[in-house]
C-alpha cells in the first residue's frame, strides 16, 4: 500500500537571520506549493533467501529533475550505497536513514519482525514538488508567453526543474536548481519523513485523535527538522521545517545543542540510539498561532530568475556581526522592534475584524480601491478609524523592516534588499490596495512578497508584469502536513487552470 503525505512550501514576512538567535521571533506563512512523496514498497513478494538478507533497496524517482536513483542501504547501521550513476540527494538521504532509525528505535518487540519484512520489501520513492517551488520564467521568456499567472497555468504540473547556470560559491551565488525561495529542500525532507514514518507505523497521520495526531506531528518535526540540518550540514533556524510540519504560526527558534548528538556522534553512537536521544531532547521551539488577517492575501513576485543561495549570506551577516559588534547590534534591536510592530499590528487588525466584521470589510474592501494616501478619507468614525490606522501601523513598521535590512545588507557586504527590489517594492507598496511589501526570508534575488487588501492582488499582479514581474501562482494555505489519498499526478489536470486564481 503507497502512504503519500505531502508538506507546504514557506514565505517568512518577518525575522530574517534574527531568528537564528533565541528568543527573536519570525512570522512564517505556510503557502499552497506542496511537496509530495509517495512511498510504496520496491517488491511485492519477499524472495526465499530475504531473512539472511542485512540490506535493502531502494529506489528514488525525482521525475522532475530526470533523476532514477537506486541505492541498498544497510540495515545494521543505516548507511546508504548509491549503486546508480546518478547525482546523490542528502535531503533525501538523511530523510530516509532517519526514519528507519526511528522506526528501529521505536518499534516493540512483538512488531520487530514485521518492521523487518517491511524493510525487506524495499522502498520505491517518488518525490514531486509543486511548480511554484521552481523559476519557469526562462521557458515563459523562451516559449513568448506573457509575465502572468496564467502563463504558469499553462504549465503541466510537475514541470521539469530548470538548473543555474555558473553555480558557485560565495554571497552572490545561485542554488543548484532555479528556485523561487520556498523552501523545496525544508518541505521535501519533511514529506518524505512524514511518509515514510507513516508508512513504517511509527505515527499515525490520519488519526482522528487530537493528541495522537499532535504527538505524530511533533515526531515528524524532530526527524524531519534533524534529518534537515545534517542534510544542509548545518544548524538553520528551523523555521521552514516547522512551517511545513504545523503550517503558518509565530515561530521561535529551537536551541542548537538538541541535535548535538547528531551533529557529533554520527559516527560513534549507532543511529537509532542517535535518534531516539534526538527525540527525547528538550525541544524548546515556539509556536504561536499566526495568520493573516482576514481579507488580506499574500501575493509572491519573481523579478528575475534563479534566487539566491541563503547559507552563503547568512555566513556574510555572521561575519559582520564579529567584525561589527556594536552597530550590528544596535542594528538588530531596531528590526527586532520592527519585526514586533508589525506582528502586533496584524494582530490588531485580526481583533478588529472579529470584533467589528462588516465595518472591516467595508473598510478594507474600500481601501483596496485606492493607494494608501487615499486610505485615511475612508474612515469616517471610530471603528473604521482604528482600521485604518492598523494598516499604516503595519505599513510603517515594515517601511522600518526594509530599510534595516537593506542596511544590513550593505553594512554586511550582500544584496538582501539590493537596489532593483528597492525600486520594485516601493513602486508595489503605491499600488492601489497594497498593505505592505518585502523581500522574505534572506532576501537577496528569490521572489519578492506583498500583502494586499481584498481584491487588490489582481490588479498588482498586471502592473508588476509591465514592471517585468512575474506573479506567481501563491497563496497563503495554513495548513502543514497532510496525508493524500492520491497520487497528485492522477488529480484532474484543470486543477492547475483553476488556480490561476490570485485572491
Ligand atoms: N523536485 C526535487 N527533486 C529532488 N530534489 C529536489 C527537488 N527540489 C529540490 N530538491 C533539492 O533541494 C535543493 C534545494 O535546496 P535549497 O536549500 O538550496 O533551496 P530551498 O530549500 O528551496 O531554499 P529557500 O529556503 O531559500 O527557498 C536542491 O538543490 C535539490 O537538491
Ligand atoms: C536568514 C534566515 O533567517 C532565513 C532564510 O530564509 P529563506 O530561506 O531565504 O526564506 C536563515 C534561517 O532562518 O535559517
Amino acid at each position: 500500500m503507497a502512504v503519500i503525505a505531502s508538506a507546504p512550501g514557506k514565505v517568512l514576512i518577518t525575522g530574517g537571520y534574527l531568528i537564528l538567535e533565541r528568543p527573536n521571533a519570525g512570522i512564517v506563512l505556510s503557502t499552497n506549493a506542496r511537496f509530495y512523496a509517495i512511498v510504496k514498497p520496491l517488491y511485492d513478494e519477499l524472495r526465499p533467501d530475504s531473512w539472511a538478507w542485512s540490506w535493502t533497496d531502494l529506489k528514488l524517482n525525482s521525475p522532475q529533475m530526470g533523476r532514477e536513483t537506486m541505492y541498498k542501504m544497510s540495515l545494521k547501521h543505516f548507511a546508504l550505497q548509491c549503486t546508480s550513476s546518478e547525482a546523490r540527494n542528502p535531503f533525501v538521504e538523511y530523510a530516509v536513514q532517519y526514519a528507519v532509525a526511528a522506526a528501529y528505535s521505536r518499534c516493540e518487540n512483538n512488531k520487530k519482525d514485521l518492521l523487518q519484512k517491511l524493510l525487506l520489501q524495499g522502498f520505491d520513492i517518488t518525490i514531486l514538488g509543486s511548480n511554484e517551488f521552481y523559476s519557469y520564467r526562462n521557458e515563459i521568456e523562451a516559449r513568448r508567453l506573457p509575465l502572468i499567472p496564467e502563463s504558469l497555468a499553462s504549465l503541466s504540473p510537475f514541470s521539469s526543474i530548470t538548473f543555474n547556470t555558473g553555480v558557485s560559491n560565495g554571497p552572490n551565488s545561485k542554488p543548484e536548481v532555479a528556485k523561487t525561495g520556498l523552501g523545496s529542500s525544508a518541505a521535501m525532507t519533511t514529506s518524505m519523513v512524514a511518509a515514510l514514518l507513516n508508512y513504517l507505523g511509527v505515527v499515525n497521520l490520519s488519526s482522528d485523535n487530537g493528541a495522537r495526531h499532535q504527538e505524530s506531528l511533533n515526531v515528524v518535526h524532530i526527524i524531519a527538522q534533524t534529518a534537515h540540518c545534517m542534510a544542509q550540514g548545518k544548524v538553520g533556524s528551523g523555521f521552514d521545517v516547522s512551517s511545513a510540519v504545523y503550517g503558518s504560526h509565530r515561530y521561535v527558534r529551537f536551541s542548537p545543542q538538541v541535535i548535538s548528538s547528531a551533529q557529533n556522534a554520527i559516527r560513534a553512537m549507532p543511529l537509532e540510539e542517535v535518534v531516539a536521544d534526538v527525540l527525547a531532547g528538550t525541544w524548546d521551539h515556539e509556536r504561536t498561532k499566526f495568520r493573516l488577517p482576514p481579507l488580506m492575501n499574500l501575493l509572491l513576485g519573481e523579478p528575475g530568475t534563479g534566487g539566491s543561495s541563503t547559507p552563503s549570506m547568512v555566513g556574510a551577516v555572521k561575519n559582520w556581526q564579529k567584525s561589527e559588534p556594536e552597530k550590528s547590534m544596535e542594528t538588530w534591536k531596531l528590526l527586532s522592534e520592527a519585526n514586533t510592530a508589525l506582528e502586533s499590528q496584524l494582530n490588531i487588525s485580526s481583533k478588529l475584524a472579529d470584533d467589528h466584521w462588516e465595518i472591516y470589510k467595508n473598510v478594507i474592501y474600500s481601501c483596496s480601491m485606492y493607494q494608501s494616501e487615499k486610505w485615511v478619507e475612508q474612515a469616517s468614525e471610530a471603528i473604521s478609524q482604528e482600521i485604518v490606522q492598523a494598516l499604516f501601523g503595519a505599513r510603517d513598521a515594515m517601511l522600518n523592516i526594509r530599510s534595516h535590512m537593506k542596511l544590513m545588507g550593505m553594512a554586511a557586504g550582500i544584496p538582501i534588499e539590493p537596489d532593483t527590489q528597492t525600486e520594485l517594492l516601493d513602486a508595489t507598496m503605491n499600488m492601489c490596495g497594497v498593505l505592505l511589501a518585502g523581500v522574505p526570508g534572506a532576501g537577496g534575488f528569490d521572489a519578492v512578497f506583498a500583502v494586499t487588501l481584498g481584491d487588490a492582488g489582481n490588479k498588482l499582479a498586471k502592473a508588476w508584469s509591465s514592471h517585468n514581474v512575474l506573479a506567481l501562482l501563491v497563496s497563503e494555505d495554513p495548513r502543514g502536513i497532510c496525508t493524500e489519498d492520491s497520487d497528485p499526478r492522477t488529480k484532474h489536470i484543470t486543477s492547475g487552470i483553476s488556480s490561476v486564481r490570485i485572491v
